[in-house]
């Protein structure tokens, strides 16, 4: 019997996630676990200072999603039924590698090792893999006034990051399947079989 899939969708900022979650979660009934954005009291001031800012932020998302993904373990893993999410935790790792140093970072990534040993985990992750250009299309149509702080060079580097993190995650977890999906060409708002080329792909892990 195959495992019941908890699904997390990656991908830098801007790449989609939520997108292609929600529409996921709403093609295969399966419950959407979706992060909260607009309550984030950091991220307004972490754009404009990421320096001052980011052990706060990197924390309060750490906690945060903690909190819901041991809901989640609870909720749905435990007993045995599907969910989606539209990030995995292994992100708080991504961006905390990139924004803190030194100490702040040394005991960052003990309280990340800490807390995340014990959470469920993804055994699908669909990682959306798209260019600076996509990505800065995708962050200025949705128009979040924070965001047009992002400077190119962070951006630049989380998507690298997210490469070498990604195939860091294959060669650890050889047991979780990693779909990529083209992000600069796979259109899967505007194209609906570009959709359901990705649908193909999960149903045959269902
Ligand atoms: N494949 C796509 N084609 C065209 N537009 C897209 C596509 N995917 C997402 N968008 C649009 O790009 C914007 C960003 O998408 P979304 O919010 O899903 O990204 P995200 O990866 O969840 O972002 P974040 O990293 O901030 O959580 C939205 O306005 C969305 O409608
Ligand atoms: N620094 C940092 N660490 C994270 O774990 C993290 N997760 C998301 N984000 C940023 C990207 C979007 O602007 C916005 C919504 O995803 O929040 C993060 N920023």
């Amino acid at each position: 019997m195959k495992p019941c899939p908890f699904i997390a969708v990656e991908g830098a900022i801007g790449a989609g996630k939520t997108t292609l979650a929600t529409m996921l979660s709403d093609r295969f009934d399966i419950p959407l676990l979706k992060e909260i954005v607009e309550e984030n009291p950091f991220l307004d001031k972490f754009y404009q200072n990421i320096e001052e800012w980011s052990f706060q932020l990197e924390m309060f998302f750490l906690c945060n999603r903690y909190k819901q993904l041991e809901d989640t373990g609870l909720q749905y893993v435990s007993r045995h039924q599907p969910v989606i999410s539209d990030y995995h935790i292994y992100k708080n790792l991504i961006f905390a590698q990139r924004t803190l140093k030194g100490v702040k970072l040394d005991k960052y990534r003990q309280i990340y090792h800490l807390l995340t040993e014990d959470l469920p985990k993804p055994n699908i992750v669909i990682y959306i893999r798209a260019s600076l250009e996509t990505l800065q299309k995708r962050i200025e149509m949705r128009g979040r006034d924070f965001e047009t702080a992002i400077d190119p060079a962070y951006l630049q580097q989380l998507i690298e990051d997210y490469e070498t993190a990604f195939a860091e995650l294959a060669e650890r977890e050889p047991e979780t399947t990693i779909i990529t999906v083209n992000g600069d060409e796979m259109d899967f708002v505007e194209h609906p079989e570009h959709f359901e080329h990705i649908v193909r792909q999960v149903k045959e892990l269902l």
